[in-house]
């Protein structure tokens, strides 16, 4: 019997088929890949287009994307800071059980503190002896870059003070000091998403999530 949070006297169900069990199924290692970076850095394209070469692979993944939970889960949040912490331990919780069920789980949100993608990284056990793991990977585009993209003219808005609290113009962007994959223009040319997802997809075969045994 145990108390979480605000619920007490509740019991932990253990079922007869475990994470492994879906895993050896799926012959895949389940995981969350967390994207992070700037509104306009690529994280829905790479999220998508990563999902797409897994599957061409035969591997499952399922997309986590922020703009989109807001639609439905996540509708009764806002961007404050409070709100968007509550945003992305949720969508923690969600991709655990994502993990949990063998998928490759990718999340892409801005996830802009660092406490909330930690605490998010606590939440998955470390990745040692077939346990689940979470990766995160930094879309490090410059917000000049983003800027210019502005692919739904919400940085214009911001800009002119008609969106208030706007990641990178008025509401803060922690970069992360921890990532597995940072992806960044070379000489000022950006890689194409084919060719991000295809590094993020050569890090998973490399610590064995594309197979199990
Ligand atoms: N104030 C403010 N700041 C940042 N972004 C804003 C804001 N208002 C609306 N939007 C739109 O919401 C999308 C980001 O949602 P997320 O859930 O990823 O945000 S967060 O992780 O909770 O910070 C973001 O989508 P992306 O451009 O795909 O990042 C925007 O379309
Ligand atoms: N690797 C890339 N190179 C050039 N343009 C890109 C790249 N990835 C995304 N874009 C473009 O940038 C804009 C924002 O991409 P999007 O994936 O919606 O970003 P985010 O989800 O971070 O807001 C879109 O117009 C998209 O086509």
């Amino acid at each position: 019997m145990a108390t979480v949070g605000n619920s007490t006297n509740i019991f932990w169900h253990q079922c007869a088929v475990g994470n492994v069990d879906k895993q050896k199924l799926l012959n895949q290692k389940g995981c969350l890949v967390w994207i992070t970076g700037l509104s306009g850095s690529g994280k829905s394209t790479l999220a998508c287009t990563l999902g797409r070469e897994l599957h061409s692979r035969g591997k499952l993944s399922y997309v986590l994307d922020g703009d989109n939970l807001r639609h439905g889960l996540n509708k009764n949040l806002g961007f404050s800071a409070e709100d968007r912490a509550e945003n992305i331990r949720r969508v923690g919780e969600v991709g655990k059980l994502f993990a949990d069920a063998g998928l490759i789980c990718i999340a892409s949100l801005i996830s802009p503190y660092r406490k909330d993608r930690d605490a998010c990284r606590a939440m998955l056990p470390d990745g040692t002896a077939n346990s689940l793991i979470y990766l995160q990977v930094f879309m490090n585009t410059p917000l000049e870059v983003c800027e210019e993209r502005d692919a739904k003219g919400l940085y214009k808005l911001a800009r002119a003070g008609k969106i208030k609290g706007f990641t990178g113009i008025d509401d803060p962007y922690e970069p992360p000091l921890n990532c597995e994959i940072e992806l960044k223009p070379v000489d000022g040319i950006c890689s194409t998403p084919i060719g991000m997802a295809g590094q993020v997809v050569s890090y998973l075969g490399e610590k064995g999530f594309l197979h199990y045994e």
